[in-house]
């Protein structure tokens, strides 16, 4: 039966620069990428000239914090997808700390179904670790993997679970059913009022400062634990050099670890928390130029395995006050490939391929999503975005599709722009414009 997601239509896009390769031709029929080549037959289709634009597989987000249910008033799951579909995600995995959690079959359905409805991209629901997020108790983790959301990912982000035995029980769990544990790796103790990177930057600010090591000490701890029971752990938002070390290690023994990176901390440090602005107030917090550099270099080398957008949204009222009052957090989805093709493509780190792989195939793969994050090929899924790389201009606020405007970047120039994305064949956006 056509379903919302369906569609008869032709598209042919000429001369689209395939994970930023040569010119050829690319037809889309119906869901599927028909046929790639030159000089393709458009009869019945319309063409879009692609001018050198480069087609990428549409984006995959780990980590999006779509705030439905409960606090409505900073993100929908309409205007989060919305928000996806712009920055030319066709899928997101939904973070559980929700009002309610969401750590029951009945919550995790509720946002799968509003996903469904909202059809500007795939929404996976993420399912709490423990029940509520308080860390004493294991969440209903079978019921949500069974339930119609089908939930694979588990985590308690926004807070660790510090528990060494829950941990451990949750990495057991899961390993029936091939899921992750994606851990928010922060040592609570260390982290007691704190309130920036622990560093010369807070010691001369006097704010409290979060040293690298409560990061740190956690992700050692969970490697470990992960090897141990032989389970999957995802590690959700590095942020420190020494914790792409521990990540390092424990892919050389051949564990069964992955980790995710946030756009901001490839680019942002420190040093902007001096003007007190809580846009830049965030979990994990903002590190030093060492940190970004190591951060950089292990998306390159693989020893970080993807981008994830730890996409934050937050009403004014929460961030428009003074930084120790403030939410943590910011907005990513938009700006995501934006950010990476001045952080990593135009600094020779990547190519268009490499960002591929980071940004579609491997988070796909993490969170075993089937149809997205499949090769730009003939009989794949047309889940596609065109980025014209050659834009350049100031990131305005006032033109995002989310409901909520706290971005670091506002006014800061960044490169490429996102000109359509297709989901499943059928366009989400187009020449820049929510469809
Ligand atoms: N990343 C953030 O700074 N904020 C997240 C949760 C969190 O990790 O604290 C949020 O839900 O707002």
């Amino acid at each position: 039966m056509a379903g919302k997601n369906s569609s008869t239509a032709r598209t042919l896009l000429r001369g689209a620069r395939v994970l930023g390769g040569e010119p050829q031709d690319v037809l889309i029929d119906g869901e599927k990428i028909a046929e790639t080549g030159s000089g393709l037959d458009a009869t019945g289709a319309d063409v879009i000239d692609a001018g050198g634009r480069i087609l990428l597989p549409g984006l995959v987000d780990l980590h999006t914090h779509l705030r439905e249910p409960g606090r409505e008033d900073s993100e929908t799951v309409l205007t989060g997808t919305r928000a996806a579909a712009t920055g030319g995600y066709t899928a997101v995995h939904a973070m559980a700390n929700t009002f309610p959690v969401a750590d029951t079959a009945g919550v995790v359905e509720q946002v799968w179904r509003l996903g469904r409805e909202s059809g500007y991209c795939d929404v996976q629901p993420i399912g709490a670790v423990t029940v509520g997020l308080e860390g004493k108790q294991l969440a209903e983790l079978g019921a949500m993997h069974d339930s119609a959301a089908g939930v694979r990912v588990f985590s308690d982000d926004g807070k660790c679970v510090d528990d060494a035995v829950i941990m451990r029980r949750a990495l057991e769990y899961v390993k029936a059913f091939d899921g992750v544990v994606a851990q928010h790796a922060q040592e609570p103790r260390l982290t007691e009022g704190a309130q920036m990177n622990e560093g010369t930057v807070s010691a001369e600010l006097g704010l409290g400062g979060w040293p690298a090591v409560a990061e740190e000490s956690i992700i050692a701890r969970d490697v470990l634990l992960a090897a141990h029971v032989g389970s999957r752990l995802h590690i959700c938002h590095l942020s420190t050099a020494g914790s792409v070390e521990l990540v390092r290690w424990a892919k050389s023994k051949g564990w069964n670890v992955t980790a995710e990176v946030t756009p901001h901390h490839l680019l942002l440090t420190d040093e902007l928390v001096r003007s007190y602005d809580p846009v830049y107030k965030v979990n994990p917090p903002l590190r030093t130029e060492t940190d970004v550099r190591a951060l950089r270099e292990a998306l390159a080398d693989g020893t970080i395995d993807c981008v994830a957008t730890d996409h934050a949204p937050h009403p004014h009222e929460d961030k428009d006050c003074e930084w120790g009052a403030a939410a943590m957090g910011m907005l990513g989805l938009e700006t995501a490939l934006s950010v990476l093709q001045h952080t990593m493509v135009e600094t020779g780190l990547l190519d268009w391929a490499g960002i591929a792989e980071r940004m579609s195939h491997r988070p796909a793969a993490i969170g075993r999503l089937n149809g997205q994050g499949r090769p730009v090929a003939a009989g794949e899924p047309a889940n596609l975005l065109l980025i014209d790389p050659d834009y350049r201009g100031a990131v305005d606020p006032a033109g995002f599709a989310s409901r909520s405007r706290n971005t670091p970047y506002e006014g800061r120039e960044l490169p490429g722009r996102v000109t359509h994305t297709w989901l499943r064949g059928r366009a989400t956006l187009v020449d820049g414009k929510l469809a």
